[in-house]
């Protein structure tokens, strides 16, 4: 074997080079071969327009692919939330690591929550998911906020509460986490009040077909790679994209606070989500099966639920992005 390093493509962004790292140290740990970060500039780090305008899925993912494709480089790794649900020919989905943890967060003005941020108060976030979720919690609760449409980088977003333009801007807590910024987390969205997005706080490492898909493969995490399998068949199955109002989140019921037992639980309970941004309509469906042993197995489970919420009127509610 030669020592020739591993070229990791990554995204530019402070969220993308973190993420990369923890995979490079991941990688050097498990192959013994040297690994270098190699950066490259995506369509959706130059784009001025709003990501949901620009058309939803993989926008970040584009430039990344076709540098693996040309053999530029020889991995990556993307946030797989932002992954479109189609895997590309020529390139392997190697290995999905354990999953951080998957729920949005609340960062707001003086250390508030949800429930004690005043009335009127503003909350920044751009994502349709969110929106839909909020609104129909203030709307079950009587809570008297107002979701604002927002974009940027993690840094951005969180600086609209700094300079007091937004009382609080809802973030994913599995980013946070990675760039060291947990610790500004003022509330976490419990999972009943907001689901997350189909594979939030997961990581794809993708690469062609092969030897080094195999290495890679040391790094899969098969509790975490049923779960978002099954997130994903949802998503898809709902003909909707990382921008649509559609949130699912699989977690391994029996006792979700204790890490060890839920490794030995042997259901997998998967819940969909999808609303109208203005939260007047929300169809949420819970399903609970054995834990998935095949890929087939867990995209059954997605897509089963994926057909009910269907049938409870799930496609109207996708708007005209939804495709
Ligand atoms: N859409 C952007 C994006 N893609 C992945 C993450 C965070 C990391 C993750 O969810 O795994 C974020 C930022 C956010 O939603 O706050």
């Amino acid at each position: 074997m030669t020592d020739k390093p591993l070229r990791l493509g990554t995204r530019r962004s402070k969220l993308a080079m973190a993420q990369s790292g923890l995979v490079a140290d991941a990688v050097r740990e498990a192959t013994g071969r040297p690994v270098e970060l190699v950066e490259i500039t995506t369509y959706g780090d130059t784009s001025r327009e709003h990501l949901a305008r620009i058309g939803g899925t993989g926008v970040f993912v584009t430039a990344l692919r076709d540098a693996l494709l040309r053999g530029d480089v020889d991995f990556a790794v993307h946030s797989l939330k932002d992954l479109p649900t189609a895997q590309p020919e020529g390139l392997a989905l190697a290995a999905v690591p354990r999953r951080e943890d998957p729920r949005d967060a609340l960062i707001a003005r003086d250390g508030l929550t949800l429930e004690r941020l005043p009335r009127g108060a503003r909350i920044g976030t751009g994502s349709p998911r969110r929106m839909a979720q909020l609104n129909a919690h203030a709307r079950a609760h009587g809570l008297d906020i107002e979701t604002v449409p927002i974009r940027g980088n993690v840094d951005t977003r969180i600086n609209f509460v700094r300079d007091g333009e937004l009382d609080a801007v809802v973030l994913a807590a599995a980013g946070l986490n990675r760039l060291g910024r947990g610790g500004e987390v003022t509330a976490y969205l419990a999972s009943d009040t907001v689901l997350p997005a189909p594979g939030q706080g997961a990581l794809a490492v993708e690469c062609p077909p092969g030897p080094l898909a195999e290495a890679l493969a040391r790094l899969d995490d098969p509790r975490t790679r049923a779960a978002v399998t099954a997130e994903r068949a949802l998503l898809a199955t709902l003909e909707a994209g990382c921008s649509a109002p559609v949130g699912a989140l699989a977690d391994f019921t029996g006792a979700p606070q204790d890490q060890a037992a839920q490794r030995q639980t042997t259901e997998m309970r998967l819940r969909g989500v999808v609303g109208s941004t203005d939260g007047s309509e929300l169809v949420q469906l819970t399903t609970t099966g054995h834990v998935p042993s095949t890929q087939a197995e867990a995209e059954a489970l997605g897509a089963e639920l994926a057909a009910e919420m269907l049938a409870k009127g799930a496609a109207g509610l996708m708007g005209e992005r939804a495709r």
